[in-house]
């Protein structure tokens, strides 16, 4: 559906060149909900442009949706960009008309009958779930309620792609919450293609089906959700999963217990799908007779299943404690011994 081949975008400013983007190969499918990660100026917004043609790539190709919307121009892009949606942090609504009206204005664009409009801006409200408040002013909704309007008008013309600018960036966690359970009901409905760019991993967690990392530029890492959780390669692609994990704070954890229980190892532990629901902990302890201190847990779920980690310190006789590690290897738990006491 969206292909990026060995796209470079490079900006000319006082200061000398600046590449926002390099050799950036990205291939998105019909109907996946994709997920661009990267923190402020790795150069998320510029490809969020050049997948709707609004910047040309310095080299490369974009094709989105069969078209070359890299060599296009004029009415052709104008035609091929009717199929390409999008929707912003700030909801860029138009403050002077009422919901209804905001949803209607690219039908009137599109030239569709006035009847014909009332009939589809209803429905688009239905799916939005903002019945009853057709005749409100943007002024007078909430964030929520607005990116919900942002998100209607997005679709009144059915396209084929929405482009999600750090959409829920603006909004309250719960919010964001249901901003992200409405797109992904989109797109389970309409079979819609999404592409999204934030820099929370949370977003990523909750909807995407695959993820890119970008940092300067560059994608550094992509892959299935799950397996990005599971399997983190780049440092930048660690801290993302920390932001979730919430493995960060449990350094401290570590030292603490360190401090307290200078033996055994502290390992950190991570599986997926259902595995997590397994008594693992408890096989250990009773096949090799190690103890184990729980020092940090948590499970996540993702579109794909509940990814979890878990750190611990287990504690015992040198032989017995590597048996242990080497049982949940065999349950294809992924072990990482990050400090031996
Ligand atoms: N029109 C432009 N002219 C010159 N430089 C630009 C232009 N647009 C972006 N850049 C530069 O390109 C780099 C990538 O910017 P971009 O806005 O794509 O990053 P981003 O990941 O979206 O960051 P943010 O989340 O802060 O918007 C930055 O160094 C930025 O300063």
């Amino acid at each position: 559906m969206i292909e990026l081949k060995d796209i470079s975008k490079i900006y000319q400013s006082k200061n000398g060149e600046i590449t926002a983007v390099k050799n950036v190969n990205l291939s998105i499918n019909k109907g996946e909900i994709f997920g661009i990660i990267g923190y402020s100026g790795a150069g998320k917004s510029t490809m969020i442009r050049l997948l709707n043609g609004l910047e040309k790539p310095t080299n490369g190709t974009v094709i989105v949706n069969g078209k070359q919307i890299s060599s296009i121009s004029g009415n052709e892009l104008r035609n091929a960009r009717q199929k390409i949606s999008m929707i912003f942090q700030h909801f860029n609504l138009l403050w002077s008309r009422t919901v209804a009206d905001n949803i209607a204005f690219p039908l009137e664009i599109a030239g569709i009958t006035k009847n014909e409009r009332s009939k589809r801006v209803k429905e688009l409200i239905d799916l939005v779930g903002l019945s009853g408040r057709e005749n409100a002013y943007p002024s007078q909704l909430s964030g929520g309620q607005k990116q919900r309007v942002g998100i209607a008008r997005a679709l009144a013309n059915n396209p084929e792609v929405l482009l999600c600018d750090e959409a829920t960036s603006a909004l309250d966690p719960e919010t964001t919450d249901s901003i992200l359970e409405l797109l992904l009901d989109i797109n389970k409905r309409l079979g819609l293609t999404i592409v999204l760019i934030t820099h929370e991993m949370h977003v990523i967690r909750k909807i995407c089906n695959r993820v890119a990392v970008m940092e300067a530029g560059q994608v550094v890492e992509q892959g299935d959700v799950l397996q990005v959780f599971q399997n983190p390669q780049a440092d930048i692609t660690k801290n993302f999963v920390m932001q979730v994990s919430g493995t960060k704070e449990s350094k401290e954890s570590i030292e603490q217990i360190l401090a307290n229980y200078p033996t055994g190892k502290i390992v950190k532990l991570t599986f997926i799908g259902n595995k997590t629901e397994q008594p693992i902990i408890s096989r250990l302890i009773k096949d090799f007779g190690v103890e184990v201190n729980i020092v940090h847990g948590n499970i996540s779920q993702t579109t794909s299943g509940p990814y979890g980690t878990l750190i611990v310190q287990i504690d015992g006789d040198d032989v017995k404690v590597n048996q242990a590690l080497h049982l949940l290897d065999q349950q294809e738990v992924q072990t990482e011994v990050i400090d031996h006491a």
